[in-house]
């Protein structure tokens, strides 16, 4: 009766890796328990998530280097497996919430979020290609976009995308303050989407800054976002609770790979109860002030409840 925090199962969405193929369950080797999965085996995975309770799926694409080229021209292919497995996820069912992510790195063969010339990342000429990408997602049945890009400017010029094409019913979820981590690694194993050269410091934040966070939210809701993100969650909990004060629009947080891998991997070593650190992560992101939670161990949480 007195407990101030409770999780629930709702507060999820699940972070998934899709493939091009068939028939294809692939281990994420630094996240013991996540698969990348081909279209058809996604399908049941959706199925036995939304049988456990989780209702929201954030789907993220696999691509072969092959596929990769400066301009992310495959991010808007129709035909390209990414948007397809967006449509037939969404199709197969309505009633599952899918959100997709918008950034340039899956498909740049700098590994970048952005456009990259002579080093630089060229903000404006990126805005461009995010809103096509953004478009193609909707078309293919995304709810939410979830832009993870950080370019400046991008809330408003994907919202104005996506209404001019019609889309005036499918949400934004910005990634408000995503910092330079390195908690993100396994995710960029998950995806061989690790920059080439360089790093991502010039477009996301520096884990210094606290304040600048509620310049970025401000930027984001003035611009139209429906949600503000923080990311990561754990070593960023005095991020979450501020947004959290000085927003009156839900806050989701990402419980990030290196967020996820590093409980497991104490877990396997016998060094710490792995079921314990999870629920308690969980709870302190929620504690913090976190409406909803982006975790990969959304499923296993699931499990846990029924
Ligand atoms: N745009 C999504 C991510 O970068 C996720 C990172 C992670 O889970 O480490
Ligand atoms: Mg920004």
């Amino acid at each position: 009766m007195v407990e101030e925090t409770r999780l629930s199962t709702k507060d999820f969405i699940f972070p998934l890796f899709v493939i091009d193929g068939i028939n294809q369950k692939e281990e994420v080797a630094s996240m013991p328990g996540i698969f990348r999965h081909s279209t058809d085996l996604l399908l049941k995975e959706v199925e036995e998530c939304l049988n456990l309770g989780i209702n929201a799926f954030d789907i993220f694409p696999a691509y072969p280097e092959s596929k990769k080229d400066k301009m992310a021209t495959e991010s808007h292919n129709p035909d390209t497996f990414y948007l397809q497995a967006i449509h037939k996820v969404k199709t197969t069912f309505p009633e599952a919430c899918i959100m997709t992510d918008v950034a340039m790195d899956p498909y740049s063969s700098d590994g970048h979020d952005g456009i990259v010339e002579d080093g630089k990342i060229l903000n404006d000429e990126t805005l461009e290609v995010l809103g096509k990408m953004s478009v193609a997602q909707a078309q293919a049945g995304a709810d939410i976009i979830g832009p993870s890009d950080m370019m400046d400017g991008r809330v408003g010029h994907l919202r104005k995308a996506l209404d001019n094409a019609g889309h005036t019913e499918v949400s934004i979820m910005s990634y408000t303050a995503k910092y330079a981590s390195a908690f993100y690694n396994p995710f960029r194993d998950a995806l061989d989407s690790a920059p080439k050269a360089g790093d991502k410091k010039t477009y996301q934040m520096d884990p210094a800054n606290l304040h600048e966070a509620l310049i970025e939210a401000e930027l984001d809701e003035a611009e139209g976002a429906d949600f503000l993100m923080i990311k990561p969650a754990l070593a960023y909990l005095d991020v979450i609770r501020l947004l959290k004060e000085n927003s009156n629009l839900p806050i989701a947080a990402y419980n990030v790979s290196g967020e996820y891998s590093m409980i497991k991997a104490a877990h396997e070593k016998g060094w710490l109860d792995g079921e314990r650190a999870m629920l308690e992560s969980l709870l302190s992101i929620k504690r913090a002030g976190a409406n909803i939670i982006l975790s990969y161990f959304a499923k296993e949480y699931a499990k846990l409840r029924k």
